[in-house]
């Protein structure tokens, strides 16, 4: 059981954090659109997308913060590269962040946290992955011997380290894996959905509705102001708007087939994207100043961790735990929101954690609550489809997620959305977006 207790209100920070506008590039499906893009050129594209359309060419902000799951060496200073590379002011600085799945939405609340605590006034979060130039290491042997030939100091003792290369000859690929239990997230996603016993047409069901639902956002306009196409992509590459329960039933099984009656498929679980989202925040008085309009506020986040190793708990349930220390600390119930964003990292995912906090067991031995935590209405959630529509690249789904928030909070007049997202290690990164 979680021992923690939250921070209690009256030792926050109380500046606002305002959410003036996303903007991230259309996701495109590994190998596919942006087989040829790096991290820099997507992150870079996302942001200046954000630049232009909110004119802050020349402008100096706080931060921009973000990051990337899957990067290069020479990416060391990924953001700061892609503020050089954009038109903000150069002294404008950046940092690296990195949270797994989870990565985006944390870099959103590190400049949030800065603006509340008074430390600037306007700042950039986001996230940018690449499954396509994901970087390819190789074997500790290789690469001593490398090293070993970029030392030598004659040619004949380079030539004989080069061919000593020949014997050590190992490369690294990186694997969508957990390094502790050597399982992807999409074999421990199986094994949730087989402990909560989620179905097969549940999932489908889900799947669909998110590509109808994101299908319908696109032909109303609702991603005009959010998205800048890129590469010759004016959609989310994965986006199937006809997609339907039939056609995704007849899919293979791809996850979970060893536990047997395996429901988890590619259908419904989230392809390998590349893609980069980027958000602006700022203070009222910063955004009065500038005539920018306020879509919403993020008022509160917070981030949990479970033992999924040792513990009773799965891999992608952090969420379970985030949501009602979020909710306790903000005086909230699930009643209280309008819409629900909830990462669609596999739809059995989604489904497990809504039934987590319906369970009265689940919630009074795994979170210490008095009872279950309560069920949500099915309608408010992921109303303009979600990650297994758009895709999911990794560190880009939290600033596609806060700026969807955002916007459905401006367009329906006001209201509140949670936001959660599941991500690996056992970590969950969820937020109140509230207009
Ligand atoms: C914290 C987190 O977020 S954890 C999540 C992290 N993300 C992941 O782990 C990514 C998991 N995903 C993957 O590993 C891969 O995308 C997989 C294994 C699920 C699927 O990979 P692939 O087999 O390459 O998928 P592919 O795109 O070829 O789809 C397989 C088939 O399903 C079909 N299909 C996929 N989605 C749909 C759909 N919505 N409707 C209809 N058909 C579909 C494809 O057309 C394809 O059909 P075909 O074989 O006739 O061409």
């Amino acid at each position: 059981m979680a021992s923690y207790t939250p921070r209690q209100p009256e030792t926050r920070q109380q500046r606002p954090v305002a959410i003036l506008g996303g903007n991230r590039i259309p996701f495109a499906r590994q190998d596919r659109a942006y087989a040829t893009a790096s991290n820099q050129d997507m992150f870079t594209a996302a942001l200046q997308g954000l630049v232009s359309r909110f004119s802050l060419q020349g402008e100096q902000l706080g931060m921009v913060a973000g990051g990337a799951v899957l990067k290069h060496s020479r990416d060391f200073n990924l953001i700061r590269e892609s503020v050089l590379g954009s038109s903000l002011s150069p002294y404008t600085p950046a940092v690296d962040v990195q949270q797994a799945c989870g990565t985006g939405l944390q870099a959103i609340q590190i400049v949030a946290d800065g603006i509340a605590a008074g430390r600037y006034d306007v700042a950039i979060g986001g996230g940018v992955d690449t499954t396509s130039d994901a970087p390819i290491g190789v074997s500790e042997d290789m690469r001593r011997q490398m090293l070993e030939v970029n030392r030598a100091k004659s040619t004949v003792d380079r030539i004989k380290a080069a061919l000593g290369l020949a014997t050590k000859l190992g490369i690294e690929i990186p694997r969508n894996g957990e390094p502790r239990t050597g399982l992807s997230m999409g074999e421990h996603a199986a094994i949730t959905a087989k402990e909560f016993g989620i179905s097969r047409a549940e999932q489908d069901e889900l799947a669909a509705a998110s590509h109808q639902k994101m299908g319908a956002a696109y032909d109303r306009g609702f991603f005009d102001d959010l998205i800048t196409p890129f590469m010759g992509l004016t959609r989310d590459e994965n986006l199937r708007p006809n997609s339907s329960v039939e056609k995704l039933a007849t899919l293979k099984p791809v996850f979970g087939v060893s536990l047997g009656d395996a429901t988890m498929t590619a259908g419904n679980s989230t392809p390998l994207t590349d893609g980069a989202s980027a958000v602006l925040l700022a203070t009222d008085e910063w955004a009065a100043e500038k005539n920018l309009p306020v879509l919403a506020y993020l008022r509160d986040t917070e981030t949990a961790a479970v033992d999924y190793v040792n513990g009773p708990d799965g891999l992608l349930m952090a969420p379970t735990y985030a949501v009602p220390r979020l909710l306790q600390r903000n005086g909230l119930t699930l009643a209280d929101f309008d819409f629900f964003e909830i990462h669609e990292a596999f739809a059995s995912v989604v489904l497990a954690t809504l039934q987590a906090w319906e369970s009265e067991e689940y919630c009074t031995e795994r979170l210490g609550l008095d009872g279950a935590l309560g069920s949500i209405d099915r309608s408010k959630l992921n109303v303009n489809g979600s990650s297994l529509a758009a895709g999911h690249p990794f560190a880009a789904t939290g600033g596609r997620i806060i700026a969807q928030a955002a916007k459905q909070i401006k367009e329906n007049g006001g209201g509140r959305a949670l936001v959660s997202i599941c991500a690996a290690g056992g970590q969950g990164v969820t937020a109140i977006v509230e207009g």
